[in-house]
């Protein structure tokens, strides 16, 4: 289907520009006289000249296939001149629908732009055109050359001897069939190769505009794995790759050697006809001096550069519903989201997660739904998984039954604040490059940073990391989510290390951004704040307002009771 409309587009891409093609065919020609000559030169050379002992007109005839050579060194001069004419225009053409597919995938869905289609995009405007051109270049080229030597050189046979040709064309085609076959299985395992390494640039583009954050909340292994996945992935496709060249390499071996050994095994049956041992020497010239270097040039260049040219415009050519899917969200999470109106900020839906194939799992079933500009405070034992839950909802770890969908990209502080060396500024702008002075403004009055401002010398002082306490850093990482245009804020007790009024100051603030709050809560004054708190316990969460909890769950009571025994 897309090989046909491939196919149909190459046809009308050619149709359109006949002029070029009658220029490369009339220079092509003179590589067809240079063919001939060569040959026919040599036939003559030996049977009038040399071999009747007139050494004059021997030399006469080397002298008319040497000439026939300089004609074909002035043809390849004409031919790249013609060249220019398709192949420049074809890329052109690549370069402009690879921009209006990445315009045309932003407009649809604005948040792929900036992530995994990004990567697509630039391997597709730069890799990937480049394939196509030099593919086409040497295409054309190399099949242009074998038609017109191969009819200058069955030319020449004919004229030599017309059994020539009954002799070499049998095995010639033959062969050719044999390589041919091999082509589709190839242009398949091609083009699974270029749908990995779009894969591996998506994701490797990914990790690193976020790799900052992946060292700061510790997501090393994962990515490695991950990333590692997908390389494991194009190193597989690459060996199938190697062995389909292997196999192409033997049918070339077979179609360029059978004429040879067919003509070599016919010499008596031809010498009874009358043939003369000059008409055998130049149909061997015309073999191995301009038929089989022709059709090894053009093989190897259908093997290679042909399946690569094939399937770089099926991806050039193919409608945006055929391009590969994204591969980090589930269609069906995308088509769920797309329904509805006003999409949750994040769904939950029957998740589960264990740290590796037989440990206990983490989180059993787990429901959850949170409305955008909805707060909640999540709350259970220590090591029950609250951490865990936040990484799946930023996306660090996936889950292994369920699904997890998300509105956005989120931004997840961890208990350890991550700060860098810069300025205080570049800091706090971390995650809005673009912020406008009044936006920082804002975040420094909502937050009450002013003094730590002043502290640390302003906003453009550079900052040591290390020379900050645990609390300074938190108020840092804290006005750099508040700053941040993340629909979905996880705070994962990542206020741990403020005196309660600041922490409650900063929560207050937090949850009055728009966006959606999520806090990791350790202590109870933030799960009171809270729309909703959700208590983690195993398969048996439950996630209600703080009164109604207090009546349902005796976990919930005893953690209240726990943290401030009044409260309960
Ligand atoms: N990388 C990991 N590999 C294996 N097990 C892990 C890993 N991280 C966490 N766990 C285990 O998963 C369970 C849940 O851990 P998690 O950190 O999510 O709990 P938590 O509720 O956030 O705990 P705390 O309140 O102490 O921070 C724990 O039993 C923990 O030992």
């Amino acid at each position: 289907m897309t090989e046909r409309r491939v196919l149909a587009e190459g046809r009308r891409f050619l149709l359109r520009r006949k002029r070029d093609l009658v220029r490369l065919a009339a220079w092509s020609l003179l590589e067809s006289a240079h063919t001939f000559l060569g040959g026919y030169g040599v036939a003559r050379a030996l049977d009038d000249g040399f071999l009747a002992g007139r050494t004059g007109t021997g030399l006469l005839w080397l002298a008319v296939a040497a000439a026939g050579t300089l004609l074909g060194g002035f043809a390849v001069r004409g031919v790249f001149g013609g060249l220019a004419g398709l192949v420049e225009p074809l890329r052109d053409g690549l370069v402009r629908r690879a921009v209006s597919q990445a315009l045309a995938a932003a407009v649809a869905d604005p948040a792929r732009a900036e992530s995994a289609a990004g990567g697509t995009a630039v391997s597709r405007l730069t890799h990937q055109t480049e394939i196509a051109r030099d593919s086409f270049a040497g295409l054309v080229l190399t099949a242009r050359s074998f038609v017109f030597t191969a009819l200058g050189a069955l030319l020449g046979m004919a004229s030599l001897e017309p059994a020539l040709t009954l002799v070499v064309l049998p095995p010639l085609l033959l062969g050719l069939a044999m390589f041919l076959a091999t082509l589709a299985p190839m242009a398949a395992v091609q083009r699974a190769f270029l749908d990995a390494d779009e894969a591996l640039s998506a994701r490797v583009g990914a990790v690193g505009a976020g790799l900052r954050d992946v060292v700061a909340c510790g997501g090393e292994r994962h990515v490695t794995a991950d990333v590692g996945r997908l390389i494991d992935a194009e190193a597989r496709l690459s060996r199938r790759l190697a062995r389909w060249a292997a196999v192409r390499t033997l049918a070339l071996g077979a179609a360029g050697r059978l004429p040879v050994i067919a003509l070599l095994l016919a010499t008596p049956w031809l010498l009874r006809r009358g043939v003369t041992a000059g008409t055998l020497l130049g149909a061997l010239t015309y073999l191995i001096q301009a038929l089989l270097p022709a059709l090894d040039a053009l093989m190897t260049a259908l093997g290679t550069a042909g399946t690569r040219l094939l399937v770089v415009l099926e991806r050039f050519t193919a409608a945006p519903s055929e391009l590969p899917a994204r591969p980090e969200r589930p269609a069906s999470i995308k088509s769920a989201v797309l329904l509805r109106p006003t999409p949750p900020a994040a769904e939950l839906r029957g998740v589960s997660f264990a740290y590796g194939p037989g440990a206990r799992p983490v989180l059993d079933g787990l429901d959850l739904v949170l409305h955008p500009g909805e707060h909640l405070a999540v709350v259970g034992p220590s090591g029950i998984g609250k951490s865990t839950l936040t990484a799946l909802l930023a996306g660090l770890l996936a889950p292994t039954g369920g699904t997890v969908a998300v509105a956005g990209v989120p931004a997840l502080l961890p208990q350890q604040a991550y700060v860098f060396t810069g300025t205080v500024l570049d800091n706090l702008r971390y995650l809005r490059p673009d912020a406008t002075p009044a936006q920082v403004r804002q975040t420094v009055d909502a937050l009450g940073l002013a003094p730590l401002l002043q502290r640390l010398g302003g906003p453009d002082a550079v900052i040591a990391p290390g020379r900050l306490s645990q609390g300074e850093r938190q108020l840092l990482a804290l006005g750099r989510a508040y700053l941040s245009p993340a629909p979905l804020l996880l705070l994962d007790e990542a206020t741990c290390h403020l005196d309660p009024d600041t922490e409650e100051r900063t929560e207050r603030a937090l949850a009055a951004r728009p966006g959606t709050l999520i806090v990791v809560a350790h202590r109870i004054s933030s799960a009171l704040r809270a729309d909703r708190v959700l208590v983690l316990d195993g398969d048996r969460a439950q996630c209600a307002p703080h009164g109604e909890l207090l009546a349902r769950s005796a976990l919930y009571r005893d953690l209240v009771g726990l943290w401030h025994p009044d409260a309960a």
